[in-house]
């Protein structure tokens, strides 16, 4: 690694040392307990512990074979780290965390997994086999100080595929969640998708922005073949990465110094592949200060969710009767738990977004008796609004003015707890929304016809919807109209849901619920229903749904 990387990260890294630390303080003292005494982990995961908090940014990085993911870990490091293969021929069979340690060290995956110092412990359930191919490299780096990278296995082609014994893809899927950067390599050389590539390539969905695509081995290549890769490439993954915007590609050649490049080398891209390399040295210096970030939001997010969760377990249990009839009631409640949300949400008044999918609540349920449940205790609300209102926000403070606080932040410092409207409703996800639209559209609709900027509510779609199909359920949707429309009244709420579903599948994709979203504006402004669907159909480009 060059010295200049790690000066730049260093700086970083005490910005987001101190983060982490105040957000395990805060979480340790103020989130836990409510999760703890309203059985959340029953419902969405196990309380985190110091480690998760704190395990330093992760860098993750994947592709087909032999496309320069080992070399390229050197050439960040300029070193090779304990257990590392480089060869033409399939080489990392295993995933690799390469980790600061005092000295060289190989952990194999179950001592890892069952570490208390180690962030790894999640990996036990993907079972023996899985374990047995995981393994932790430990060396004295100054990068590794700020990052840890994860190496994995290369994917084969086609036919080649040998059966894993493990779920591949659900583990992509537990480090795509926990990184912060997701590298994805293909070699310039010798391009190739497989099918377990694309189905990596999917479980990454909800990811898609820390998303960064590195085209590796492009002075084996000449100028004019490179246009050629790098049109087949984007065309290939246009078709596994369903976002409207372009994915960053870094075109390069990532060799640590103390390795001489072999074969033809191509001088005719030299600059070109200096300025890329450059650039994604940039993106990598900026993951400390995004990921200080990034664990702030993911906090606030499970704070808010843990809330609402305390509020539907000391609702439910409340409503129990003293006396007679406690199983007559829990069930009525539990057969009825969309209007039992609706309750808890105009009595408490918290963001409909912040619900949990009522058959999926109700599924984990059924672990438990209501009547075993702990009453609404206020006083570990009221430590969970304070952390929601105060500590958290008074946390962002110490980032520069140009880092971006998330929609949760913005909400909870500047409306308090008490929010009415959803997150996504902020400013911030406003205005972000618009700034990222790019030219594909991934909904079938007529890519040509959608101006920039067009999908404002994006964000607040991207927020609430299925992140694995992108649909927005009925349910929730009928949430968010109530939630911010409700002066319009049922019918017309009633007219608005029709006009966006016109293709009567009970829930909306992403252009639909812009529709929604802003036939409800006009109407808010009195305009006649037919005006509006005119007006909103036009901005969209979708006049044709309109004479539909
Ligand atoms: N930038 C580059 N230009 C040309 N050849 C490269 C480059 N980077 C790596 N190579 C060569 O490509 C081959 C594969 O490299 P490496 O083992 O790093 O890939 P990998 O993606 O980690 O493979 P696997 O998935 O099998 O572990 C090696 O022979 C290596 O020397």
């Amino acid at each position: 690694m060059t010295p200049a990387i790690a000066e730049a990260l260093t700086a970083e890294e005490r910005v987001y040392q101190e983060t982490v630390r105040q957000l395990q303080k805060t979480y340790a003292k103020k989130i836990k307990p409510l999760e703890q005494a309203y059985c959340f982990e029953g419902f969405h995961s196990a309380p985190l512990t110091p480690q998760d908090i704190g395990s330093k940014p992760m860098v993750l990085l994947l592709g087909q074979y032999s496309t320069g993911k080992t070399t390229f870990v050197e050439y960040l490091l300029g070193e090779s780290y304990p257990g590392a293969h480089v060869g033409i021929e399939p080489t990392t069979d295993r995933f690799v965390a390469i980790m600061s340690g005092p000295e060289p060290k190989v952990i194999p995956g179950h001592a890892a997994a069952v570490s208390g110092e180690l962030p790894f412990s999640g990996l036990t359930k993907f079972g023996t086999k899985f374990l047995s191919r995981f393994q932790v490299a430990q060396l004295n780096n100054p990068l590794l100080q700020n990052l840890t990278l994860i190496d994995t296995p290369g994917i084969l082609s086609g036919s080649k595929q040998i059966q894993r014994g493990y779920d591949f893809t659900a583990v992509i899927n537990w480090f795509a969640d926990r990184s912060d950067l997701i590298l994805l390599l293909f070699d310039g050389f010798k391009l190739d998708i497989s099918d377990e590539l694309k189905g990596a390539i999917q479980s990454l969905r909800g990811h898609e922005d820390k998303v960064r695509i590195v085209l590796n081995k492009c002075d084996q290549v000449d100028q004019q073949q490179l246009m050629r890769v790098y049109g087949a490439m984007m065309w290939s993954l246009g078709k596994v990465i369903p976002t409207p915007e372009v994915n960053r590609v870094y075109l390069g050649s990532f060799w640590p110094r103390y390795k001489s490049p072999v074969g033809t080398v191509y001088e005719d891209n030299a600059e070109l592949i200096a300025s890329e390399q450059r650039d994604l040295l940039r993106d990598l210096r900026s993951i400390p200060k995004n990921a200080a970030l990034r664990r702030v939001n993911e906090i606030v997010k499970r704070a808010r969710q843990a809330r609402v969760h305390a509020h539907i377990i000391g609702h439910l249990r409340s409503e129990l009767p003293a006396l007679f009839g406690k199983d007559k009631k829990a069930k009525a409640m539990v057969d009825d738990l969309p209007a039992e949300f609706r309750r808890i949400q105009t009595r408490y008044n918290l963001a409909p977004g912040d619900f949990p999918n009522p058959d999926a609540f109700k599924n984990d349920l059924e672990a438990f008796k209501i009547v075993d449940f702990n009453k609404l205790s206020l006083k570990l609300i009221a430590n969970a609004d304070e952390a929601l209102s105060a500590d958290f926000p008074k946390l962002m403070q110490q980032f520069p003015s140009g880092s971006r606080p998330s929609a949760e932040i913005q909400e909870s410092s500047e409306a308090g707890v008490a929010v009415t409207l959803p997150p996504p409703y902020s400013a911030m996800s406003m205005a972000a929304a618009s700034s990222s639209v790019g030219a594909r559209n991934p909904f079938g609709e007529d890519t040509n016809s959608l101006s920039p900027g067009v999908l404002r509510y994006r964000a607040v779609f991207d927020e609430i919807s299925d992140p694995q199909r992108r649909m927005l359920s009925g349910e929730a949707a009928r949430r968010v109209l109530l939630e911010s429309a409700s002066v319009l009244g049922n019918d017309l709420l009633r007219e608005v849901w029709s006009v966006a579903d016109w293709d009567e599948r009970g829930e909306l994709d992403k252009v639909q619920f812009e529709v929604a979203m802003r036939l409800c504006e006009h109407l808010k402004n009195k305009e006649p229903m037919d005006a509006a669907k005119q007006q909103v159909f036009g901005e969209l480009g979708l006049l044709s749904k309109f004479s539909q």
